[in-house]
């Protein structure tokens, strides 16, 4: 039972550890009474008295649990523990029926005190953020709490201090330290955004120019404007996530409550009419009872209780640590079982910065005008490919932006529409020049081929009923692309599937560059949504890795979406299922490897669970242990459970 783990009722008059102090509390009258008791020259009302005192501490916590629930109507393990300890008391079994509260609610205490270990390093982020700020105010700086912090206000970011908002950099150069975000070790360089004049939202800047709250400033001070208010940084809507992510239950998590649900009123019943063994077999009332409670206790499924939300919260603590945030147990237990990955190429296995090859004048149309024409128009446009093109013409041409262009839309998929000088312009695929109505010549086409036989990703310029130019430009795979897709074959991820909206030519190479199973070119959204219909139709569960940019569709419809650079996208960062903080591909198998982890120790840990109990149930009907042994047993279970599962928080790729 899942809720009763996550929050106490009942008094804290101990503060935070109450109810681990209340349960040595019962421990130590036990031992009393024990002794007591042994001490043969006591009168037994006074080991009594130190029972009951036993029982009040120990019976407290559970009592109040229970009483919760039971007003929700749900008969749950406290309610047969208490039934167990008032029922050992009325057969004067006193002392063990106080062992049996002092190790029920130890070890209640001590799985409190474990979860809480795994959330901590989850919550460590929330003392992540500066509490101040150092506020420019024309050449005057004045410590503000970051909570005063304004849109467009521009702090002063000391050397070796941390950084109080998300922002960019407008002055200096620094390398900074983003390891509590996105788990990478090595400090990332940062330099100033270079068009102070026109800064465009916050995420369409180049991270190299981005800084986030609750990371570390290196060895040179920073000028950074802030563009998000406190609340909405990237550092409190982390936390904000997972403490969502708490509340959210996995699919096996689901499946032993539903157990739970039908099994506990069978145990109820089964030890009620094991109450009244005596009118059929030869023995007292007192020792039908006797039975009954010892096999109420080893029958509470205690430990399978626990079993799954201590590995769950485990495994999202440890994946936290390493910058990977998955979004609950679902998320865990899905990226555990997938054998299929779809990837997105542009900037998921590819860089995703572009480098320009060619531009290319046809119809006498003069190369500078061409060159500002691309320059003009995709420099509105946030597709990487256009922010590549735009910055590469702009710093080989020295070109200022004279606002020349106009009306920018994407046509996802194939290019963007726009005007320049009042004039209608595509840039963009074959496709989209069909859409246009511009016929592509047979020389164009043949140009089209040769950049495609050096693997260069083409688009034309269409401008005024006119196919007017080509640029073509090469992205190159991530460096670390091929070496993890290797892993993640490693780790028995069977098919990998390259889905991009690039050239199918283009795909096929960088797909034999790095070892691809498959690679699907020419694809619009939608088609890419389709080609995931399909591959959930033969794979039942398929992962997608994007960027967010032109696969949402597709990344919303598979089983588990993952994210990549999530640090710098909000909508990534909102919308996936697991999101890699840093841009990092080879965390994938570092994912994918501990939710594996997970899973095999979630069933390990049911396995344990219901063997234990499996064992005790049969041992304890037959009359073949003493309640004693099955407290030790039932309790010893659920410790064994727990520490199994705290085992991920130590997780590292072999
Ligand atoms: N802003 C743009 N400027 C010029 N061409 C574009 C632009 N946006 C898209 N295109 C053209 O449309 C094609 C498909 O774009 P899309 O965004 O679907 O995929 P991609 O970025 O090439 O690759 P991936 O799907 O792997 O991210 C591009 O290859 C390019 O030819
Ligand atoms: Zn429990």
């Amino acid at each position: 039972m899942p809720e009763h783990h996550n929050h106490t009722h009942g008094t804290q008059i101990l503060g935070k550890r109450t109810e681990l102090y209340f349960s040595l509390l019962c421990g130590l009258f036990l031992l009393l009474g024990f002794i007591l008791a042994t001490w043969s020259t006591v009168t037994p009302v006074i080991p009594l008295l130190a029972y009951i005192i036993a029982y009040v501490f120990g019976g407290y916590f559970i009592t109040m649990e229970a009483a919760t629930k039971l007003r929700k109507g749900l008969f749950e393990i406290d309610f047969l523990m208490i039934a167990a300890a008032l029922g050992a008391a009325y057969i004067g079994s006193w002392a063990e029926g106080a062992l049996l509260l002092f190790l029920f609610s130890l070890g209640h205490a001590l799985e409190h005190y474990a979860l809480n270990k795994a959330t901590k390093s989850i919550k460590a982020l929330s003392n992540l953020s500066a509490k101040t700020a150092l506020l420019k105010n024309g050449e005057a700086l004045k410590e503000i709490p970051i909570e005063q912090l304004a849109l467009n206000d521009v702090i002063v970011v000391r050397p070796h201090t941390k950084i109080a908002a998300d922002g960019v950099i407008i002055k200096g150069a620094s390398t900074v330290n983003q390891a509590p975000i996105t788990g990478e070790s090595m400090p990332v360089d940062k330099t100033a955004f270079p068009d102070l004049q026109q800064i465009p939202s916050f995420s369409e800047i180049d991270k190299q120019h981005l800084v986030f709250s609750g990371t570390i400033n290196g060895d040179n001070a920073l000028e950074v404007r802030v563009l998000k208010l406190t609340k909405d940084s990237t550092v409190s809507r982390l936390i904000r996530m997972v403490n969502d992510v708490e509340t959210q239950k996995s699919p096996t998590q689901r499946r032993t409550k539903k157990f739970e649900k039908i099994y506990v009123p069978i145990v109820i019943a089964v030890v009620t009419i094991l109450c009244f063994a005596f009118v059929i077999i030869p023995e007292s009332f007192e020792a039908s009872l006797y039975r009954a409670i010892t096999v109420l206790v080893a029958a509470s499924p205690c430990a399978l209780a626990i079993s799954t939300p201590s590995a769950v919260l485990s495994a999202i603590a440890r994946a936290a640590q390493r910058g990977v945030l998955i979004k609950g147990g679902k998320a865990l237990e899905d990226l555990g079982s997938v054998t299929t990955i779809a990837f997105d190429k542009t900037g998921t296995l590819t860089e995703g910065k572009p480098s320009l090859k060619e531009v290319m004048a046809f119809q006498n149309f003069d190369k500078s005008e061409l060159l500002k024409l691309l320059f003009e128009v995709e420099k509105l446009s946030n597709h990487p490919l256009a922010k590549a093109i735009a910055q590469a013409i702009k710093e080989k041409e020295q070109l200022v932006s004279a606002n020349l262009a106009a009306n920018v839309k994407a046509v996802q998929g194939k290019g963007i529409q726009a005007t320049y000088k009042n004039e209608p312009v595509y840039i963009g695929n074959t496709k989209l020049m069909e859409d246009a109505h511009l016929t592509v010549s047979e020389a164009v086409k043949n140009q089209i081929n040769t950049q495609l036989e050096a693997g260069e990703t083409v688009m034309l310029v269409g401008y005024k009923n006119d196919i007017v130019g080509l640029v073509s430009v090469m992205d190159v795979p991530r460096k670390t692309a091929a070496k993890t897709l290797q892993r993640l074959k490693k780790i028995g991820i069977k098919n990998m599937i390259m889905l991009t909206g690039d050239h199918e030519r283009v795909g096929q190479a960088i797909a034999q560059q790095i070892g691809l199973t498959e690679s699907r070119g020419n694809l619009l959204p939608e088609d890419k949504v389709t080609a995931m219909k399909t591959l959930l139709k033969h794979n039942n569960k398929v992962a997608m890795v994007g960027d967010g940019v032109n696969d949402a569709p597709a990344m919303a419809l598979s089983t588990v979406s993952i994210a990549m650079g999530a640090a710098g996208s909000d909508v990534a960062l909102e919308t996936a299922d697991v999101a890699l903080m840093s841009d990092k591909l080879e965390m994938l198998p570092f994912a994918i490897g501990l939710s594996r982890a997970s899973k095999r120790i979630i069933n390990q840990n049911i396995f344990i669970s219901l063997g234990v109990v499996a064992i005790l149930v049969p041992v304890t009907i037959l009359g073949l242990t003493n309640i004693g042994l099955a407290v030790l047993f039932h309790e010893g279970s659920t410790i064994v459970v727990v520490i199994n599962a705290l085992r991920l928080l130590a997780y590292t790729e072999d």
